[in-house]
């Protein structure tokens, strides 16, 4: 199926503000785009209306240049006829048919002969991977087996697209892993076009091949979840994706926390206008912690922390800092030598600093005195 094209869409349930607001938006053929936010933000209200469930206020919804809704030309084509699957938090399993008979249920409905029927929920079965308990009830399913149930319904009636809303949402985290490992497989063995609503950042993270996140109905970025990661648009978007989150700071001349530290380093480097920079961040991670009086350079801040607690996970070393006014937190697969109360040192790489303006929209970093003035020039401009 062709690219899903939302173009100025908004809709207003007529209280409240905009549940969704002048939302541009482009679902690539075969991609798996999770919308991504806090709740409330307008994800589920998006997918309902790419399904056909929800009409739009404003905008149009294109499938590869055929128009699904219209406001302005008065065009709505119904669900039913969109050739969408959608699988619901709520797995709407019928629990008087077998599980044979539920992924079987829209075959029947579509009257696609019993030979072939039957070939399609073998196959649906096998790639979910529940063809051992095809006989059985809901009921007797655990939470995990009806949620594949649900998708091997869906995978039976081959919609071109997959309209899932937070379909892993009640499942323990074991399961949870294990199901988002089984919907990354299926997707790339079928090539299907997914759009998954998630408000879980680790969900869409390792999932997506591109992330759609949203607040209070606005899009913030439309990115491949690296980009989003590493290269966060706003304030909002650094602190929502990442966990622990990013530390963020007031860049203010006075401080003496993070801020105070990174924009008198950020002078020094003489990177471009450091005032227009308001808020600096630095993921936990590009915290590194370094010997007692390892020198700052242009290239890498250093300075000293004090430590608030030691939290090891097993896989990696979580430490809590306190930096002049400020907190922050260090991630480190090396084992942390250090107790409550110890002064350590730590160092970020320049190129590890997030920068964002007065109204919170990220900024690029120059490259420093002498190198890529072309950087700074875009900075300042
Ligand atoms: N049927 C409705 N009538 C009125 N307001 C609604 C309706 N459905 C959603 N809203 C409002 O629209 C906004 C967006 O809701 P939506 O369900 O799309 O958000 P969401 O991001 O999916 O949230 P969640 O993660 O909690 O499901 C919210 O403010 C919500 O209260």
């Amino acid at each position: 199926m062709p690219t899903i094209a939302l173009q100025s869409i908004s809709k207003s349930y007529g209280v409240g503000p905009l549940a969704v607001q002048d939302l541009d938006l482009t679902i690539p053929d075969g991609s798996f785009t999770c919308l991504l936010g806090p709740s409330g933000c307008g994800k589920t209200t998006t997918l309902r209306m790419i399904a056909g469930l929800e009409h739009p206020t404003a905008g149009s919804i294109t499938v590869g240049g055929r128009v699904l809704d219209s406001v302005e030309q008065g065009t709505f084509v119904p669900t039913e006829r969109r050739g969408m699957g959608l699988v619901f938090q709520n797995y709407a399993l019928w629990p008087h048919l077998t599980v044979r008979r539920n992924v079987e249920f829209g075959l029947r409905v579509q009257k696609v002969p019993a030979a072939e029927r039957r070939t399609r929920v073998d196959a649906a079965l096998a790639m979910m991977q529940i063809a051992t308990v095809a006989e059985r009830y809901p009921s007797q399913l655990s939470g995990g087996q009806q949620q594949r149930v649900s998708l091997a319904r869906m995978l039976a009636v081959n919609p071109s697209v997959l309209l899932l809303d937070e379909p892993l949402s009640n499942l323990d985290a074991t399961l949870r892993l294990e199901m988002r490992a089984e919907l990354k497989r299926l997707h790339e063995e079928t090539g299907h076009t997914i759009v998954f609503v998630t408000h879980d950042q680790l969900e869409a993270m390792t999932m997506a091949t591109q992330v759609a996140v949203m607040k209070d109905g606005v899009l913030q970025q439309l990115a491949p979840p690296m980009d989003v990661y590493h290269r966060p648009a706003n304030v909002f978007v650094a602190a929502f994706v990442g966990s622990p989150p990013m530390n963020l700071a007031p860049c203010d001349a006075e401080g003496d926390g993070l801020g105070g530290l990174a924009r008198q380093y950020l002078q020094l480097a003489q990177v471009g206008p450091v005032d227009r920079v308001a808020t600096v961040g630095v993921r936990p991670e590009a915290v590194r912690v370094v010997d007692a009086g390892h020198p700052g350079s242009e290239r890498e801040l250093a300075f000293d922390g004090q430590v608030r607690a030691v939290l090891p996970t097993g896989a990696a070393w979580t430490v809590s800092l306190t930096v002049g006014s400020t907190e922050l937190y260090l991630v480190s697969t090396d084992e942390v030598d250090a107790t409550t109360g110890n002064t350590i040192r730590c160092a970020v790489q320049r190129k590890a600093l997030h920068v964002f303006g007065p109204d919170g929209d990220r900024l690029n970093l120059g490259s420093g005195r002498d190198a890529e003035r072309e950087e700074v020039a875009q900075w300042v401009s």
